[in-house]
């Protein structure tokens, strides 16, 4: 397998000092090139697990494998898009993607790196550009490329998209998918959305919450392009929504209590 989860458990501690268990006994196997979404309801741990297979964030017990490497801190195998974009605003578009690979490429080698997966993105007429002068879906293109430039084996992206009005959000999907398809990378996507989640993935891992734990693990055997099988995309958002009912009524039933306390 190429990305391995064995019995993660990772534990907080609120600002009492008391443990809170976020992760218990998340076991994952996930093959190269496989599309798998995280979804579950606020709170589950979905971006902690994945800043765990970023090596951003540790876990208390258990251990991420990455292609044969136990996970210890992040790396260049493993490229991150975060919901924000997190661009330098003094350096343009060109200069943005072209940052991290400063040190690897003379920057003629740099530059041409850009520009290709500036092509890939769509945004090739926009190389001198500045952030501030780009929409929010432009500016998360120049950060998905940034990535991609470093040719990482696995994309994780945590809700990238969430940001986003619902037109800008399909057209991403859309260009989303077709650069998988050409890159052939593994990508971890954390999702809120489930109409996101089915449109976009293989495989959906749904998560419980309280703690945080895999309750279901879906194949999406919906042909791809999927838009058109509006009926299957339907009945499998119905079947997640109705495992999801109950782990967000507990979230909600929790912060009701919280707040009766405080
Ligand atoms: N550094 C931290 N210290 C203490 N608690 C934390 C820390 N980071 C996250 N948590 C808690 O861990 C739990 C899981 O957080 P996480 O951000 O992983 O959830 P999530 O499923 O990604 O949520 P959302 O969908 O709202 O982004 C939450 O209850 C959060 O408050």
């Amino acid at each position: 397998m190429f990305i391995e989860a064995k019995k993660i458990n990772k534990v907080y501690f609120d600002k009492n000092n008391k443990p809170i268990t976020v992760l218990n006994n998340i076991n994952l196997s996930i093959p190269k090139g496989q599309f798998i979404s995280i979804l579950g309801p606020s709170g589950c741990g979905k971006s902690t697990f994945l800043s765990m297979i970023a090596g951003l964030t540790g876990s208390t017990s258990g251990e991420i494998i990455v292609n044969g490497k136990k996970v210890v801190k992040p790396g260049k195998d493993r490229g991150m898009v975060f919901q924000q974009a997190a661009l330098f605003p003094w350096m343009n578009v060109t200069e943005n993607v072209m940052f991290p690979l400063r040190k690897e490429l003379s920057k003629s080698e740099g530059l041409k790196r850009a520009q290709h997966f500036l092509k890939m993105v769509q945004l090739s007429n926009y190389p001198t550009h500045y952030p501030h002068e780009l929409s929010g879906g432009m500016q998360q293109r120049v950060s998905i490329a940034r990535s991609l430039a470093m040719d990482p084996a696995v994309l994780l992206m945590d809700e990238p998209f969430g940001a986003l009005d619902e037109q800008t959000r399909s057209r991403l999907h859309r260009q989303l998918e077709e650069i998988w398809i050409d890159t052939q990378k593994t990508i971890v996507f954390v999702t809120h959305s489930i109409s996101e989640s089915i449109k976009l993935s293989d495989r959906i891992i749904v998560m419980g919450t309280r703690p945080g734990t895999i309750l279901t693990d879906i194949t999406v055997n919906i042909p791809r392009p999927r838009e058109q099988h509006r009926q299957q995309i339907g009945a499998l958002e119905e079947q997640i929504m109705a495992l999801l009912k109950t782990e967000i009524d507990k979230v909600i039933e929790e912060e009701q209590s919280y707040e009766a306390d405080s």
